[in-house]
């Protein structure tokens, strides 16, 4: 098992990382708690709500499902948790155990970060994407106009994290964990990024999935407790992310995954480097590598001036103005503004491209 600590301003927690661990799940809780409140999705809990009940035999537990999908990351859900809180009888030495993607993850953490103003929350996530969710506390709902609108900052107590539990995984959760993977080494590690490079994503083994999730822990950790706000260097994780949201919010949530989104936002953010810095970066590496796993590049016919004013619903805007992550180099992240006249320009050239190939 591979263990990492992370500090954040209000407690130091781990994360563990191995095979099997839902099935003591119990020995990961700091303290007794009255009562344990999993909340899970449709999906997510077919497959191992049994296996995370067993993991906590003894205890008071129960159990809550949402529906599957980016769609469960709303108003009404996140009212929903709390009134099934409420009539469960949730204390303040309640727990909520967080079993699922990042959707369930962000949203049981923000039930957990309000219910009584705050009770302890655990994070057992089951997806690839969510080694990066389930790290840093950023937890939130999204709201119609924009991603992640509403939140907190709240970290978890522990992160229990089984790896066996990733093999049911749709090939589509595979593309989009590893675009977020792919984001951590853009942003801190270039041998990590040739590495990557040469894999394929649908004939991984145990110990590549295990050591490619670790390092991309290991460089989210460092980066969460150097800066666990965001005021400064946190902004780096949001590499691709300013398109990506953008798009995510403008086809609906839920149609195509976050990672397929931000892996598209990486592309674009790679061109804007390469343009801003006037250098070259594995703009055509990081695209051909995309196209051999599949990932779907053909956007809809969006008009530019859209994008445009969904980028600026971006928690990095500052006034009107765009800031965008770029990379000087790999592993050099910068954030930096980009003017709207250049952003024309710099979208439609890039759809166009997008297009041709
Ligand atoms: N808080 C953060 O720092 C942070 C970081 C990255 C992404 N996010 C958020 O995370 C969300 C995306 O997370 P996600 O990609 O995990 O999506 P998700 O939670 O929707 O999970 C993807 C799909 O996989 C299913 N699933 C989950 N575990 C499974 C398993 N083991 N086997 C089979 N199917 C399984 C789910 O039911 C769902 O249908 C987005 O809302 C994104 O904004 C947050
Ligand atoms: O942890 C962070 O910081 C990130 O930016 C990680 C991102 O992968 C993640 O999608 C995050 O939820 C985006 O945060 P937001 O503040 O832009 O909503
Ligand atoms: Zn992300």
């Amino acid at each position: 098992m591979n263990v990492t600590k992370v500090r954040s301003s209000t407690n130091t927690y781990k994360v563990y990382i191995g095979e099997g661990l839902l099935e003591d799940l119990k020995s990961y809780l700091p303290k007794k708690y009255t009562s344990i409140m999993i909340v899970t999705d449709s999906m997510a809990g077919s497959y191992y709500l049994d296996k995370a009940k067993k993991g906590l035999a003894g205890e008071k537990v129960v159990a809550t499902t949402i529906p599957a999908g980016e769609k469960s990351k709303s108003i009404q859900t996140f009212y929903n948790l709390h009134t099934d809180a409420l009539n469960y009888g949730l204390d303040r030495q309640s727990l909520i155990l967080a079993l699922g993607g990042g959707v369930v993850g962000d949203l049981a953490g923000f039930v957990a970060a309000t219910y009584m103003r705050g009770i302890d929350f655990i994070q057992v996530p089951t997806t690839i994407l969510a080694h990066d969710s389930s790290v840093g506390g950023k937890v939130a709902i999204n709201h119609e106009q924009g991603k992640n609108m509403i939140g907190s900052f709240y970290p978890p107590i522990n992160v229990v994290y089984d790896v066996s539990t990733l093999f049911t995984l749709e090939r589509k959760e595979i593309r989009s964990g590893y675009a977020e993977i792919a984001k951590e080494a853009l942003i801190a590690d270039r041998i990590f990024f040739q590495s990557l490079m040469e894999i394929d994503l649908f004939d991984l083994s145990n110990d590549q999935l295990a050591s490619q999730i670790g390092r991309g822990v290991e460089i989210k950790a460092s980066i969460v407790e150097a800066d666990e706000r965001e005021s400064g260097v946190r902004k780096h994780l949001n590499f691709g992310h300013t398109l990506g949201h953008a798009l995510e919010s403008m086809l609906g949530y839920g149609e195509w995954t976050h990672g397929e989104l931000v892996a598209i936002g990486m592309l674009f953010a790679l061109r804007v480097s390469e343009d801003v810095f006037g250098t070259t970066l594995p703009y055509t590496q990081l695209h051909s590598w995309l196209r051999k796993n599949d990932y779907p590049l053909n956007l809809p016919d969006f008009e530019v001036q859209q994008i445009i004013e969904k980028m600026k619903i971006d928690k990095k805007t500052i006034g009107r103005s765009i800031q965008m992550v770029l990379l000087r180099d790999v592993g050099a992240p910068v954030t930096v503004q980009v003017d709207d006249n250049d952003m024309v320009r710099y979208l439609k050239s890039f759809m166009n491209d997008l297009k041709k190939i």
